[in-house]
């Protein structure tokens, strides 16, 4: 592409030399990756400032550098305010507009987010839909599957790809949208024909600092869900009614909204509900007659997700009848409510609960039908939000019989640090620390007797340990295994 045609794009911008007789392949923000005739971004990070490669880039061939402040550099240097934008903005035209011919599904929400998108999926794949999808566990365009770094990845990646699915003729691309990728833009541009919302409870702090701020990041999605280049797209938000911020997020878009819940009157709701051990059933009353669901699926949490995912499928033109077939036979995603498979008398439970808020949800669920002790091993992930710490620690002592605090990916904290944050104030003493997690899985299994369960909780499909700077291999079902 030419690269003064890409760089008018911006509107705002200055560059002294000229950019007409340059052709533009590629368009790149780590160096590493640069080959000729790419454009190099350069990025302010966490971790890194991308300005201080910007030379590193050219020598590798890049013909034009965007930057935020003016470089002595042989190639032309654009300068733009904000170089996070510039490259969501230039992606997006150099990729022409993939979201355009696409549909795109966004589901955000503290949690449920993989859940809802991986049956949203399956239901329009039922359909014979050609699919894409992506989020917390990978990417899968139709039947590849692809390894991601973030639920939501950056603008570039997402840009990319969801041009990659242009040229493979997908239909449907549904994805998780992350608080953070709505806050650092990496979302901008794309034209979603769906919004999900599922729910908001305490995460993130660390980042968002307040739950304003948080619930601000999530409602970027319902004010980004605007009119289209392309006429055809009919626009629609899914709000879960029965979320306090439900009336918030109602106000920020000014698309055809359908409401989903159990409590409050909403155009699907959940009615004549029995949550049992082996799953849940209920009616659902939608805009156009009622379906029964009965799911192998637990909780009351599920009937939620269940219901948001059924929601966006009939927005999306799908029949009711399918939705039905999908939603009463769907397996569920792994490391979200999974048994482990063995023949002990008691139940051992595999969940990806990291926020107290899911946490309890998961406890409760198990309450109701454990006849026996509830033991729940948990820690907390270090360099993320510590106010939720105590929080968690304090759910898991109300709602289970043992705790068994342990560490989860401690990243570059001291893992008993993190417990000592777990711990401080709480009251309970129905609980012990055993830092190895390993260890602490063992001992969970090994006090479970008849009619136990025993939860294992905030790593789900999670196979890995992050300690420090290592990634080492672990997986709690392999792990409980190796005790059963
Ligand atoms: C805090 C955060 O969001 N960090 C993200 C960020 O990394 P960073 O800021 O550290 O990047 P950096 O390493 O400083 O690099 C800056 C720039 O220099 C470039 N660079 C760097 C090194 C080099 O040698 N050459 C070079 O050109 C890089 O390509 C980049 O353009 O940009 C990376 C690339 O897009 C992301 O993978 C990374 O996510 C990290 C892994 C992360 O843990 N993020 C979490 C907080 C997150 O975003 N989580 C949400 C889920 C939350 C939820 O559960 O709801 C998510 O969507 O994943
Ligand atoms: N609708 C819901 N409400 C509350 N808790 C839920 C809900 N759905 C799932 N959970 C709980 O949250 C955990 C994570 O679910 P899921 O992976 O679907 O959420 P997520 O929003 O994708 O999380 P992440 O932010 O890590 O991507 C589950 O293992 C379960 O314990
Ligand atoms: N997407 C979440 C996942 C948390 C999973 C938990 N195991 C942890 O490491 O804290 C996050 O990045 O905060
Ligand atoms: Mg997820």
């Amino acid at each position: 592409m030419n690269a003064e045609k890409l760089i008018n794009s911006l509107l705002d911008f200055q560059c002294q030399q000229p950019l007409h007789t340059i052709s533009i392949k590629n368009i790149e923000m780590d160096h590493r990756e640069i080959t000729t005739e790419s454009l190099f971004i350069c990025i302010k990070g966490y971790t890194v400032d991308g300005h201080q490669f910007a030379q590193a880039a050219v020598d590798n061939g890049a013909s034009v550098v965007v930057a935020d402040h003016e470089l002595q550099l042989s190639v032309p240097v654009v300068v733009v305010p904000d170089t996070k934008r510039a490259l969501a903005l230039l992606a997006n035209v150099f990729f022409d507009h993939p979201s355009t011919h696409l549909k795109v599904i966004g589901v955000t929400g503290t949690n449920g987010k993989t859940s809802v998108t991986h049956m949203i999926d399956e239901i329009h794949r039922y359909v014979s839909k050609k699919t894409a999808l992506i989020g917390t566990l990978q990417m899968m365009i139709r039947d590849q599957i692809y390894p991601v770094k973030n639920t939501t990845p950056d603008a570039l990646f997402l840009q990319k790809n969801l041009n990659k699915m242009v040229e493979e003729d997908v239909e449907v691309a549904t994805m998780e949208v992350s608080s953070h990728a709505l806050d650092l833009g990496r979302v901008h541009g794309i034209d979603f024909d769906i919004a999900v919302f599922t729910n908001l409870s305490q995460d993130h702090l660390d980042y968002h600092e307040t739950m304003e701020q948080y619930l601000f990041a999530k409602s970027l999605l319902f004010s980004q869900l605007g009119n289209s280049l392309n006429q055809r797209k009919k626009k629609y938000a899914i709000i879960n009614q029965d979320d306090a911020h439900a009336s918030f997020l109602k106000k920020v878009t000014s698309q055809p909204i359908l409401t989903y819940g159990i409590t409050n009157k909403a155009n699907f709701q959940a009615t004549d509900l029995e949550l049992k051990a082996s799953g849940i059933s209920f009616n659902m009353q939608t805009p156009e007659g009622i379906i029964n669901i009965s799911s192998k699926l637990m909780g009351m949490f599920s009937v939620y997700n269940i219901l948001a995912a059924a929601a966006a499928c009939f927005a999306s033109g799908i029949k009711l009848t399918d939705i039905q077939s999908v939603l009463n036979n769907t397996a569920g995603v792994k490391g979200r409510f999974q048994p482990v498979d063995h023949q002990n008398e008691f139940a051992v439970i595999i969940d990806y609960a990291h926020t107290p808020d899911s946490l309890e949800n998961v406890l409760v669920t198990i309450r109701r039908f454990c006849e026996g002790k509830v033991y729940v091993v948990i820690g907390c992930g270090g360099d993320r939000d510590r106010r939720k710490r105590p929080l968690m620690a304090g759910v898991a002592c109300q709602y289970a019989d043992h705790a068994i605090f342990t560490s989860d990916n401690p990243r570059s904290e001291s893992p008993q640090v993190i417990i000592d944050d777990m711990v401080e104030g709480i009251e309970f003493t129905n609980y012990q620390v055993l830092l190895d997690r390993k260890a602490a899985i063992k001992y969970a299994i090994q006090q479970a007797k008849s009619g136990d369960v025993v939860l294992i909780a905030g790593k789900g499909h999670e196979t890995y340990q992050i300690v420090g700077d290592q990634v080492l291999d672990f997986d709690d079902e392999k792990v409980a295994l190796q005790f059963l």
